[in-house]
């Protein structure tokens, strides 16, 4: 699958989102982080944003669920315009049911672990999902240090998804940026949601274009071993 690069309007100014969605034309996807101030300490926005944001660009948008009960809000943002929906495993309650859901809404189903949720215990349930999201942060703010010691569950991931031949994108957040992406990729993510290193460089879209380039280098080096 071709590399994928989706930048967070969490670092982006909220008071002109849909300038801010302009600027990063040529990026796959809108990385959009929803924040209850319960599952996660912060709050961000909600379903009317993402309405009127759906409206005003034509790059599809990823709602990114960092909210209790998801079982509940998940369809809504689908209903809202959101052409993904990744939840949290942590928060779902059912969350095969709440996958069929989505899909069965149109949009796509992903599925999100914070960093000390091991993927094993959710093997069986990567053939419901169109992505599943690795946190490289703590789910909450942006702008924090890339863990390392995450590299290990991209690269088990990334192992099950060839074993058992899905076609599901394997997503990281969190720390993404010139400094770490090569390293995500190489351990096998194909989508990459990066915030602060778009949304902070002078040029947010020739941010996008360099982080595409140094993704596509690494997940060909890791095809092809040269
Ligand atoms: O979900 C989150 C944070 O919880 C992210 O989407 C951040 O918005 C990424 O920001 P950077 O780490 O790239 O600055």
């Amino acid at each position: 699958m071709a590399v994928q690069i989706n930048p967070s309007i969490l670092s982006a100014d909220f008071a002109r989102l849909a300038d801010e969605a302009k600027a990063v034309e040529g990026a796959d996807w809108l990385h959009v982080d929803v924040m209850d101030n319960h599952f996660v300490p912060n709050l961000t926005l909600g379903v009317p944003i993402v309405e009127s944001l759906a409206k005003a660009t034509d790059t599809p948008l990823d709602c990114h669920l960092m909210i209790e009960d998801p079982d509940r809000w998940a369809p809504q943002y689908i209903e809202a315009g959101a052409s993904s929906v990744t939840f949290h495993v942590e928060a779902a309650a059912a969350p095969v049911r709440l996958a069929r859901e989505i899909r069965a809404k149109g949009g796509r189903a992903s599925m999100a672990l914070k960093p000390a949720t091991p993927i094993e215990p959710y093997e069986d349930l990567l053939p419901e999902l169109d992505m599943l999201l690795i946190m490289t942060v703590e789910p909450g703010f942006g702008g924090q240090a890339f863990l390392d010691i995450m590299l290990p569950k991209i690269r088990r991931t990334r192992q099950l998804i060839d074993k058992h031949g899905l076609d599901l994108w394997l997503q990281v957040d969190g720390g993404v940026s010139a400094g770490t992406i090569e390293r995500c990729a190489e351990a096998g993510a194909d989508v990459f949601v990066a915030g602060s290193a778009v949304y902070g460089a002078e040029d947010p879209a020739a941010a996008v274009r360099g982080l595409r380039a140094q993704a596509e280098a690494a997940c060909d080096h890791r095809a092809t071993g040269r």
